[in-house]
């Protein structure tokens, strides 16, 4: 029996959550696997309930699972709150830290009926898009020290601090994946400006030299690597990059995939255990509609299944169903075009559908 510490947040996440626990019910089912779920409160919703985005309980339960399903937290409700006491600042990246997630995975898949949605020309995707990336998501100038606002409101720092420890660990998955994928490393940086890059840089260059030959290495700057990105995706197999840079791209790259609401990630610690979520947070604007698209929230489910409960067959089953309701030309909001064959549904709908086709 595994347990699952479900975290939904805040905006859309309960409202997308709800979707994934739908699917992950009918897939556990099918295949005789025994979830046990420990819901809990986490971020503005958890703030609101008991004063901090992080109850301790919340920290335990997670503490006494197989892995974490998380939803997105934050939204304008809670943006004027002392920094830590922020959802994303007191709960996301506490949580991120305690557990030691250094690995953020984010696939970029485009799931061909989606061609039409795609912000690229069609023949930019004709053969797909088929790119992974590797975010370093524990340290950075997400985290680094100092990290202030003056006492007078004049000026504020940040700190982008990386060790040759904490680079190594991220390039060794990269460099791990891409010999099961097309062999080939993006490595992202600033190393024209940032001192923190130079080393990035130095670091991947000298692993690559000493353990990874095989694979084909190159290194870019974030910005022209913000650029090849839309100009040419498919120059791209996996890219490795530092936190605030992986953050940026991933959702730039999401409308490659026709939409924020598409892409899921996989966050893991050294020994396997991790916590799932959409790449994209609570979306404010649309939360409370029903309108938002569930399949980022349920994709995050399905890398649960493959990564941390190793039930890789029913992880592809869930990905084949969601294309099967996309083959058939259903769609949530986000990635609807208004092209004959295309059916509009809401998000409870877009769940069902999925179940349906499991
Ligand atoms: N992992 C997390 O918990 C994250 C939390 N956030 C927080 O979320 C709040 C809102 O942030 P934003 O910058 O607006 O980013 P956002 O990712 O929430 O939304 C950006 C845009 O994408 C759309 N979108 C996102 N997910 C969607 C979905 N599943 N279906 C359809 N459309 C979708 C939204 O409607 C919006 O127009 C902030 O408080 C932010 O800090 C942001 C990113 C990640
Ligand atoms: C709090 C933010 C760092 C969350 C986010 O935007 C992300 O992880 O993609
Ligand atoms: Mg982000």
């Amino acid at each position: 029996m595994y347990k699952i510490a479900v975290l939904p947040g805040d905006g859309i996440g309960p409202e997308v959550m709800k979707q994934a626990i739908k699917v992950l019910d009918k897939i556990s089912q099918k295949h005789n696997i025994s979830l046990q779920y420990e819901f809990s409160d986490v971020g503005g919703i958890a703030i609101d309930k008991y004063d901090t985005p992080l109850p301790e309980h919340t920290l335990k339960i997670c503490e006494n699972s197989d892995a974490i399903l998380f939803g997105s937290v934050g939204g304008p409700k809670w943006e004027n709150l002392p920094p830590d006491k922020q959802p994303e600042r007191g709960a996301l990246l506490p949580l991120r830290k305690h557990f030691n997630l250094f690995a953020n995975i984010r696939p970029v898949k485009v799931f061909k009926p989606l061609k039409d949605s795609c912000s690229l020309k069609d023949n930019l995707i004709e053969d797909g898009i088929d790119i992974v990336i590797f975010r370093e998501l524990t340290s950075g100038i997400y985290f680094g020290q100092p990290k202030y606002i003056s006492k007078d409101k004049t000026y504020a720092i940040d700190t982008m601090k990386y060790s040759v420890s904490e680079i190594e660990r991220i390039a060794r998955l990269a460099f791990e994946a891409a010999r099961i994928r097309n062999n080939r490393v993006t490595s992202v940086d600033k190393a024209n400006v940032l001192m923190s890059s130079i080393l990035w840089r130095e670091t991947v260059t000298k692993l690559h030299e000493a353990e990874y030959s095989d694979v084909e290495l190159n290194h870019m700057y974030v910005d022209n690597a913000a650029m090849q990105l839309v100009r040419n995706p498919n120059q791209f197999d996996v890219i490795l990059t530092g936190n605030m840079f992986g953050d940026i791209l991933s959702d730039e790259a999401a409308m490659l995939s026709g939409s924020l609401g598409m892409l899921a990630s996989a966050s893991i610690n050294e020994s396997g255990f991790g916590l799932y979520e959409p790449i994209g947070g609570t979306a404010p604007d649309i939360a409370g509609q029903n309108i938002a698209n569930p399949i980022a929230q349920i994709l995050s489910a399905a890398y649960m299944l493959r990564y941390s409960l190793k039930h890789d067959v029913a992880a592809t089953e869930i990905e084949k169903a969601i294309e099967e309701v996309l083959n058939k030309g259903y769609r949530t909001r986000d990635i609807y075009t208004g092209k004959e064959g295309e059916v509009l549904v809401n998000t409870d709908e877009m769940g069902d559908l999925i179940v349906e086709n499991l």
